[in-house]
């Protein structure tokens, strides 16, 4: 894939195949109005057509046969006025799978070539109709599972984040500018009113990167969910708990001690956080080699947790029950007790008000349970109104090398060091900041963003 404005004209399904009343097929390039013009069949060529006027028309195949494929609607979008910032066509067929596929393999007769992944996208990054924190943001908005999650992916598509990336840019172009004038004059020293200056300058980009920065918890958890893992021994009712959460009988639930071996994981929305809700195999040393491997699983799974609900049978005594070793790294922490339909055995008292009491074959105390989760979750991914910015793990990446760029940038002023060197580090935080909104020009880095996109995106 080049991506390169100008180049072939390309087409591709836009819509999902199959599932749909209407189906969409997207065509942009320099040619799109003549490629299409050979399988279009109406009262006006494409080029006549108003321009963002669906019109009513016929699609042949470009063959010479003039075989019907579809009744269609045809918009066509001048460049750069369009989403790709190319000339565009878009044709709305009738939603068949066999009917949109001939639609797409009539335009690749006539000239297209098949899109890649996120090839469109790649024309309007491209093309400047987009940057790339508001690509990424496409595909966020797409995934999106919560209306939490979807508000901070149109905050970004808005340039909530680009905004803020460019302010930075501009920032750091005036620090370095200062800076660099220095070196085109060896005999002057940076004087201390400038230099504290300079430093203070350099400061608040440094807390401006570092606020950014504190958002990739929330962009995470936005992203791919708050993982919350249930652990405990065999037979505690982790699994049952899990189906009643989800409202359907997800996973395996059985009296045998050790049904479940792989981890269990299911998304769902509690209070707009969306919550990775995951099941694990009950701990216990075990002989058998799979119950075993499962057991490792469940280690992982809690070395990634942001949440785990320890589960205890609250019917067998508090002395007869291993409790869960939750690693540190876990930030919450809550304890339920199951089984609260056979009676509450000794020992348990101890727990007072920090243990639920719930029964999942009663679906009894699982409302209580839910707000306490609730109270965890919102917590880690509040504050998007305070700051409506949620960065993902490459924006992280880049912005880490800013800040620890602008540090030692600002240590070198610190030691009075020769402008050239303090130059070099904003000269890489300002390439660094630039790497979030796509201002590079490594092909590779953009190729693997953009082909991690849906093909007709
Ligand atoms: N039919 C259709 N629906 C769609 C899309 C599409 O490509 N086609 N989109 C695809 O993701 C989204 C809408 N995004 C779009 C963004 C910009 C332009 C566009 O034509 N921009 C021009 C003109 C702007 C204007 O009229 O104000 C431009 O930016 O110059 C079109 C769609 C969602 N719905
Ligand atoms: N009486 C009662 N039985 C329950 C309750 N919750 C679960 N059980 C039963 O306890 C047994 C074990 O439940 P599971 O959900 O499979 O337990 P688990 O913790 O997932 O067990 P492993 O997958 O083996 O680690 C099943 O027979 C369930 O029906 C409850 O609230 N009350
Ligand atoms: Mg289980």
């Amino acid at each position: 894939m080049s991506g390169v404005a100008g180049d072939a004209t390309i087409a591709a399904i836009a819509s999902p195949v199959g599932r749909g009343a209407v189906s969409l097929i997207r065509v942009s390039g320099a040619d799109a109005f003549g490629v299409v013009d050979k399988v279009w069949r109406g009262a006006q060529s494409v080029a006549e057509i108003p321009a963002r006027r669906a019109t009513l028309g016929r699609i042949v195949r470009a063959d010479g046969s003039e075989t019907l494929i579809d009744q269609v609607l045809l918009t066509r979008f001048d460049g750069p006025a369009s989403f790709t910032g190319e000339n565009v066509v878009e044709i709305a067929g009738h939603g068949g799978v066999l009917v949109t596929q001939r639609l797409l393999e009539a335009l690749l007769e006539a000239g297209a070539k098949a899109a890649g992944p996120g090839e469109f996208s790649q024309r309007a990054f491209v093309n400047g109709k987009l940057d790339l924190t508001q690509a990424e943001a496409v595909m966020d908005l797409i995934e999106a599972q919560t209306d939490l999650a979807l508000r901070a992916a149109h905050q970004q598509l808005d340039g909530g984040l680009g905004s803020r990336i460019t302010a930075m840019q501009d920032d750091l172009l005036g620090v370095l500018a200062h800076v660099e004038a220095y070196i085109d004059f060896p005999d002057e020293d940076i004087d201390p009113d400038t230099r504290s200056a300079l430093i203070s300058r350099i400061d608040r980009l440094r807390d401006t990167t570092s606020g950014l920065l504190e958002t990739h918890e929330r962009g995470r958890i936005l992203r791919h969910g708050l993982r919350l893992v249930f652990a405990g021994a065999p037979n505690v009712g982790k699994s049952s708990l899990l189906n009643v959460l989800l409202g359907y009988d997800r996973a395996i639930v059985s009296d045998v001690a050790g049904t479940t071996r792989d981890t269990v994981e299911e998304v769902v929305n509690l209070g707009g956080v969306p919550v990775r809700l995951i099941d694990t195999a009950g701990l216990r040393s075990s002989g058998d080699e799979i119950e075993h491997e499962g057991i490792q699983r469940t280690g992982k799974a809690l070395a990634s947790a942001d949440l785990v609900v320890e589960l205890l049978d609250g019917s067998v005594p508090l002395s007869e029950q291993e409790r869960v070793q939750v690693p540190e790294s876990v930030k919450h922490h809550l304890v339920a007790l199951n089984k609260s339909d056979l009676g509450v055995a000794d020992g348990w008292d101890a727990f007072g008000e920090d243990a639920v009491r719930i029964s999942c074959t009663e679906v009894d105390g699982v409302e209580p349970l839910i707000a306490a989760i609730k109270r965890e979750v919102t917590t880690s991914a509040s504050a998007l109104d305070a700051t409506p910015v949620a960065i993902n793990a490459r924006h992280r990446d880049c912005l880490q090398l800013v800040s620890s760029e602008l540090a030692s940038a600002r240590a070198l002023i610190d030691l009075g060091e020769e402008p050239e060197f303090v130059a070099e580090h904003l000269r890489a935080a300002l390439n660094a900041a630039g790497e979030v909104v796509g201002k590079l020009d490594a092909e590779d880095v953009l190729g693997k963003i953009f082909s991690s996109f849906c093909i007709g995106k």
